[in-house]
């Protein structure tokens, strides 16, 4: 690992969040692993059925309890995350945790018992009030945030004249159909914190490091997603 990768591993969640996004994406993510299961460490000291201390072995890879004998595996929570398309427009939602103007795909954690195709239709359903169909799997990646989660990427498509969205505000401030032309021009925006004239933020887009931007990237470059049957 590299020195100034370990300094930043001393950090705090915040200072984290900033190191991820000043590294190129192959040392975010190696990055990202070791302050994962650092911290999932911290947060399985004691074994939960006797109450005693765990070690952890030479590997770093699992705990045990002498006590119970029980093993315990670092694991990551699956969430879906989906870019939503009619074909030519895309969806995009914001929550209000986000930084001003920026949107993104639509996640959400996987219930237990779902497959992901079942979770991709829940999500979509819940957070915007459209069925969708025709998933096609995209990519995966580790992110840290706020623990340790496995995103499954995908697209899809909405039902035939499904594409009046309902937000739902327990969960977003936003979402909205944007055209291939405003998204192409989101991803060229450089400086996409700078406050506009008139006060309010340009729309911009999550950064190449998140397996959102990726999705997106892919929806340009083939908006009507031509892999997907008909
Ligand atoms: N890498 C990317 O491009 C990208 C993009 C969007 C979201 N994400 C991540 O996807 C995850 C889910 O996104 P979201 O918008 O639903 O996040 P969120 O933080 O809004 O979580 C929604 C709710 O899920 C519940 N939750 C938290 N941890 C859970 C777990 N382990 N299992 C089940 N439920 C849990 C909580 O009640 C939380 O309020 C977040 O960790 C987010 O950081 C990553």
């Amino acid at each position: 690992m590299k020195p100034e990768m370990e300094t930043e591993l001393q950090g705090s969640f915040i200072e984290l969040r900033k190191a991820l996004f000043r590294l190129n994406v192959k040392d975010a993510s190696l990055l990202s692993t070791a302050q994962a299961l650092l911290r999932w460490h911290d947060a399985h000291q004691f074994c939960s059925r006797s109450g005693q201390p765990t070690k952890k072995n030479v590997a770093g890879s699992k705990r045990v309890c002498p006590s119970s004998k029980i093993i315990y595996y670092p694991q990551m929570a699956p969430v879906v995350i989906t870019l939503v398309s009619d074909g030519t427009r895309c969806l995009l939602a914001r929550q209000s945790s986000f930084p001003k103007g920026m949107y993104s795909a639509l996640a959400g954690f996987c219930d237990i018992g779902e497959t992901l195709e079942e979770a991709v239709q829940r999500e979509v359903a819940e957070e915007v009030g459209l069925e969708v169909d025709r998933l096609q799997y995209s990519a995966s990646q580790h992110w840290p945030f706020p623990n340790s989660s496995l995103m499954i990427a995908c697209h899809a498509i909405v039902k035939p004249g499904q594409t009046e969205i309902q937000v739902n505000l327990r969960e977003l401030e936003a979402a909205a159909w944007f055209s291939h032309d405003e998204v192409v021009a989101a991803l060229k925006r450089d400086r996409p914190y700078a406050q506009q004239q008139d006060g309010t933020f340009p729309f911009w887009l999550p950064p190449k490091l998140a397996i959102a931007h990726q999705l997106i990237k892919e929806w340009v470059e083939k908006p009507t997603c031509p892999s997907l049957p008909a």
